[in-house]
């Protein structure tokens, strides 16, 4: 956290659209560090509404966006990708002259694309993506140290206002997180192989699994290994969110996707011709990189990391 942060708020007004894991994140880290004065949050049904009120996620809560956006100096969606044109929609008419609005959504190009129609002329539009997560959705699911030694992207363009942009900066490093800024489209190749495509493995691993438990009566479940069990979690992420994920960067993941594919037939090859050489090659080199990860810090998969399921009976955002 910086000085600035410390002595005075940098937003004295933030309007959260959309109080789930990564909305619920955001203000229990920006509020814990001061960074935030009033926060009004924003999410469709009355449960949430009262859980997050409960939860400390905001000071008030309001049942249409626009009146949580209203006198707020940022705007941070934090809805699924096919949500956030909506929802921009809906609060550009309240929007104040000088607001940020940012969003944490998984791809960049498209929420450009389809919120910057939107925005108002005097209002800065600076799109964001937070790479920390976990397979846990909805008010209960977020903690305060989710951003902590994970990166930010913003993707700013040539237009976008530094004073505008420094600030957003400064409130993602006061939640712990570092930033760095990226082009729309480059965010969304780098993501593709990172995140998305790795959750388009998982789900079908899974769902492969499942096909074959209809075969051996729960053996596969039973006898899962470990590191089936690491894509089950992966594969537990989202329905919504996902579908939107893949919807919204759906040329890097088919291109991702196809590299995959030609590496799958390689490896398959390999296996059914006996070339233990292509074999040992192949996961030496992959090796290396699990050890690059853990060598950078970047390895947050550590026993929970606040992981913890959402308590029964809490309401899905
Ligand atoms: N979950 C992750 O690991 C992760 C990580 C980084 C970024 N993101 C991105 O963050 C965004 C939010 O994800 P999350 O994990 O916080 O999801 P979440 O399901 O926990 O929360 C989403 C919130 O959006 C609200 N919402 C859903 N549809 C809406 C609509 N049509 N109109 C208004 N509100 C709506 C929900 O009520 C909820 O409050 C997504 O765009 C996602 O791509 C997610
Ligand atoms: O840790 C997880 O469960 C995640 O999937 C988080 C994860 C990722 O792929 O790393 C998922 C989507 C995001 O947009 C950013 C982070």
């Amino acid at each position: 956290m910086t000085d600035t942060a410390a002595s005075a708020p940098l937003y004295n007004r933030v309007a959260l659209i959309g109080m789930g894991l990564i909305g619920g994140s955001f203000s229990l880290a920006a509020r814990r560090a001061g960074l935030v004065g009033h926060v009004a949050g924003h999410a469709r049904t009355e449960a949430t509404r009262a859980r997050a009120l409960e939860l400390g996620l905001c000071d008030s809560v309001h049942a249409s966006a626009a009146e949580a956006a209203a006198d707020a100096d940022l705007v941070l969606l934090c809805v699924p990708m096919r949500a956030m044109a909506p929802v921009a929609e809906e609060i550009a008419p309240a929007l104040k002259p000088g607001a940020t609005v940012s969003d944490v959504g998984s791809a960049k190009g498209a929420v450009f694309e389809a919120v910057a129609p939107h925005i108002p002329e005097g209002v800065h539009l600076i799109p964001g993506h937070p790479l920390a997560g976990t397979e846990h959705s909805g008010p209960d699911a977020g903690f305060a140290e989710l951003f902590e030694n994970r990166w930010v992207i913003l993707t700013p363009n040539a237009e976008t206002d530094p004073e505008a942009l420094a600030r957003l900066r400064a409130a993602w490093e006061g939640c712990g997180a570092n930033v760095d800024e990226m082009d729309p489209a480059h965010h969304d190749l780098v993501l593709a192989v990172t995140s998305h495509v790795p959750h388009a493995i998982a789900y079908t691993m899974v769902g492969v699994a499942d096909d074959m438990r209809r075969v051996t009566q729960s053996e596969v479940i039973k006898y899962s290994a470990a590191g089936f069990r690491d894509f089950t979690r992966i594969a537990a992420s989202d329905p919504t969110m996902w579908r939107d994920v893949f919807l919204t960067n759906k040329d890097a993941t088919l291109e991702i996707l196809g590299r995959f594919t030609e590496e799958l037939f390689a490896l398959q090859r390999a296996i059914r011709i006996g070339d233990g050489d292509h074999l040992h090659a192949y996961f030496t080199r992959t090796r290396a990189i699990r050890r690059g990860i853990i060598e950078a810090g970047q390895d947050t998969a550590a026993p929970d990391f606040g992981r913890t399921p959402p308590k029964p009976g809490t309401p899905k955002a």
